[in-house]
């Protein structure tokens, strides 16, 4: 898996991949990476496939019970720090969970991981999975605060395709997010094989030119 989450002037990106692994096999190229918990709140899965779908969805449901008992929606850094605390209560058992909880609430825009030894950390950029070591490459070298919309989809784009380039444990399609004061909205869902082809017709443009 590589997932991804950055903020910029612009809201957030919010960027993963769809493969599922077991061993060397590919169980899985569909496997919905993004959890949309409410209309201003996503949740990013990486490690176990079941402890990532059980627990978020759990999650959720801790969020909307929030939301009917108290009348408004729970902040990010609430949904996460409940989050952390159920993997804290779990530490030793086994799970393997990373996972980056982001949105927009009165605070605004807010991000946070949170993993299975029940690691909670608020910042302004993650990537979680085995691929994001090489994602980290792509984005640390053209992350800045000020990038246009166009631009950060573009980045949250080519840090997923290079990190399923080189890591087998991910692939498949590219589902990407932007948050705003508004909520999130779903950008696009682009399979990596074609981005492959697309960048390569790329440098070979930039190659004749
Ligand atoms: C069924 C089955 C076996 C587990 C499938 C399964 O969870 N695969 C895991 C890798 C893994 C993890 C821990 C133990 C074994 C195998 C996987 O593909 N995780 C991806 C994210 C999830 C949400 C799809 B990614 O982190 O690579």
């Amino acid at each position: 898996t590589t997932t991804l989450a950055f903020k910029f002037n612009g809201g957030i990106i919010v960027s993963v991949d769809s493969r599922a692994t077991q061993g060397n096999y590919i169980s899985s190229q569909t496997v919905k990476k993004v959890i949309e918990m409410n209309p201003y709140l996503l949740g990013t899965m990486a490690g176990g496939a079941a402890d990532c779908s059980y627990w978020e969805r759990r999650l959720n449901l801790q969020c909307r019970m929030y939301e009917l008992r108290n009348g408004r929606r729970i902040t990010v850094a609430a949904a996460s720090k409940l989050l952390a605390g159920t993997m804290a209560s779990y530490r030793g058992y086994g799970l393997s969970m990373g996972t980056m909880i982001t949105g927009w609430d009165e605070t605004g825009p807010q991000l946070y991981y949170v993993d299975d030894d029940g690691t909670r950390l608020k910042g302004k950029m993650f990537s979680v999975g085995s691929g994001s070591t090489f994602a980290y490459g792509v984005l640390d070298n053209y992350y800045r605060e000020d990038l246009t919309l166009e631009e950060a989809i573009d980045l949250g784009k080519r840090a997923i395709y290079h990190a399923t380039h080189r890591d087998a444990a991910s692939g498949g399609i590219n589902n990407l997010y932007h948050v705003t004061k508004d909520g999130w909205v779903k950008i696009h869902a682009i399979d990596v094989n074609d981005m492959h082809y697309e960048f390569e017709e790329e440098k070979r443009n930039e190659m004749s030119s």
